[in-house]
């Protein structure tokens, strides 16, 4: 059999050209083959649908247990206490995610759904009360989880403008020491000790997610040990994301103007609206696995212990897999799409964005008949998401 070239790029994905406007990049990735060697970092990067779906399923040759960040927990320590869903493997992985899906299952959010709705409705009437014209991150994409989640968890009301900023560290903590990481460095240690103290079973409130958690470890379902890990995961995972799936939609739905009016004449289309941003903006761009054997991709061996970047975006933009994938289109049918991941590790708490998508976007198509772009749109660049930092919008 002859041995085909593996493809090799010394492109760097994590720096600010390609954070800027990965689409090319990603392009260029799905077309060099199956696998491509950055050289850069020495890790091996999968753009292709197919492929990063497949490493997705295969929890077994493609581990997170040894981080699902650039650094390899084999040779490395993490820089924080190993999260037990994101950062484990079965076993280990079993209990803490069985506990926390049951937790934020469909079912048990159903009780959140009139407070969310009822927040959002304010929040949008406050908004056009104050004029047409505003900044849709800090008005609408940060404002409303920040609203709702922390309170869903049970954390107080003390100092919770620091989930944004912990959470930008945490996503910009997967990728390379860079100066994304570097400029925020000196705040980790103060906000990671602001998370760590609001995991402790006497602060959280006694009927939100945080409660729940510790009561699964009174039924001894987790160990008291790793109830105050598993309230982490939610501190970690379900602030920044929400923020800028949020931001994905509203800025997809403010350039697609025959896209919003079609949500408008059908406001249960608001849930096909965020999956289908979700597919055609990828918040959350990328994450790694390291391999567990010398694992075959394609033509491709992956030697054991090597770590594989994983381009979720790239492959939500596969047209091997997508009809005219750069169009965000209500009529597609988006599930299938690895936004959310997929596999094990597959978000566990997608239904909670989910419902805080639905409540935003159902209280913004009842009030405004126009959204559209007003200014200039600032990216905010992250290592592990594409986010926005300015969307100045106009409302009619
Ligand atoms: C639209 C918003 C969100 C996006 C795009 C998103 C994306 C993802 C992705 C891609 C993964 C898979 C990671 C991997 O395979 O290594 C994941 C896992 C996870 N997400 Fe989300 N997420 C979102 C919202 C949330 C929220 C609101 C929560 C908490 C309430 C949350 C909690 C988690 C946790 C704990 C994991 C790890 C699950 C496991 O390893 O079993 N996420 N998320
Ligand atoms: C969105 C991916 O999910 C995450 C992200 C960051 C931290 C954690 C955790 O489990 O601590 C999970």
């Amino acid at each position: 059999m002859t041995a085909t070239l593996l493809p090799t790029s010394d492109a760097d994905p994590f720096g600010p050209e390609i954070l800027e406007d990965p689409l090319p990049f990603h392009a260029d990735l799905r077309d060099a083959g199956p696998v491509v060697h950055l050289s850069r970092y020495d890790v091996y990067a999968m753009g292709r649908y197919e492929h990063v779906h497949a490493a997705l399923r295969d929890w077994q040759g493609f581990q997170s247990g040894a981080g699902v960040g650039l650094s390899n927990f084999r040779t490395e320590p993490p820089w924080r206490p190993p999260s037990l869903l994101l950062e484990s493997d079965p076993p280990r992985h079993d209990a803490p995610r069985r506990v926390l899906a049951g937790i934020l299952a469909p079912r048990e959010l159903r009780r959140l759904r009139e407070g969310w709705s009822a927040v959002a409705d304010e929040l949008v009437d406050a908004l056009l009360a104050a004029g047409d014209e505003f900044d849709a991150v800090p008005a609408l994409a940060e404002a409303f989880p920040l609203r709702v989640f922390p309170d869903a968890v049970g954390i107080p009301a003390e100092g919770r403008e620091n989930l944004l900023p912990y959470g930008d560290f945490l996503f910009n903590a997967f990728g390379p020491h860079n100066d994304l990481v570097a400029a925020a460095a000196h705040r980790a240690p103060e906000l990671g000790a602001w998370v760590n103290a609001r995991c402790a079973r006497d602060v959280l409130a006694p009927d939100g997610f945080g409660a729940r958690i510790w009561a699964a470890a009174d039924r001894g379902e987790i160990t008291a040990e790793q109830a105050p890990l598993v309230v982490r995961s939610l501190l970690s995972a379900g602030v920044d994301t929400t923020v800028q799936a949020l931001a994905t939609v509203l800025h997809a739905l403010a350039t697609h103007p025959e896209q919003w009016r079609r949500l408008r004449a059908a406001p249960q289309l608001a849930r096909v609206a965020f999956d289908e941003a979700i597919r055609w903006g990828s918040p959350v761009q990328t994450f790694f696995r390291t391999a567990t054997t010398d694992v075959r991709v394609g033509d491709t061996v992956v030697p054991d212990g090597r770590k594989i970047l994983m381009f979720l975006a790239s492959a939500n933009h596969d047209p091997r897999r997508w009809t005219d994938p750069g169009a965000f289109d209500l009529s597609r049918d988006p599930s299938g799409h690895l936004g959310f991941g997929f596999g094990i590790h597959q978000c566990v708490g997608q239904h909670v964005a989910r419902l805080e998508a639905e409540c935003l976007l159902t209280a913004l198509a009842r009030r405004v008949e126009t959204i559209e772009i007003a200014g200039p749109t600032r990216r905010h660049h992250n290592n592990t998401m594409r986010a926005w930092g300015s969307l100045p919008m106009r409302v009619g």
